[in-house]
């Protein structure tokens, strides 16, 4: 759980997604990760098929069953629906935008 609350806390924008943003291993964490590079989020992402503790324990600390899961300034935003609706929509260009204007 300190290790998930390290990740989420640590980077504007996490994706917590099955592969890497340049090789997905599952068709919700493709769509998801080309969403936001789409709308020029810098990804931090975390690969649950490589730690089968933060697999496992991840949706404990969001409540949220399914990879992947995206947070943005530490809150979860959702799975692969969400951040794709969000993107279609622009809100998670801005989103992402204000995430990451520096200080
Ligand atoms: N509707 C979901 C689809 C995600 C989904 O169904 N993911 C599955 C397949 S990758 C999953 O995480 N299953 C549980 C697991 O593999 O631990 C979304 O919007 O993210």
């Amino acid at each position: 759980m300190d290790r998930i609350k390290a990740e989420v806390e640590g980077h504007p924008v996490v994706l917590f997604m099955k592969g890497t943003v340049q090789f997905p291993m599952c068709g919700f964490s493709s769509r998801a990760s080309q969403a936001l590079k789409a709308a020029g989020a810098q990804i931090h992402s975390v690969n649950v098929l490589e730690d089968p503790e933060i697999r496992a324990n991840l949706p404990r600390y969001s409540d949220w069953p399914t990879f992947p899961q995206l947070f943005i300034n530490g809150e979860l935003i959702g799975g692969c629906d969400i951040t794709v609706e969000l993107f279609e929509s622009g809100e998670l260009a801005r989103m992402v935008t204000e995430a990451q204007k520096p200080a």
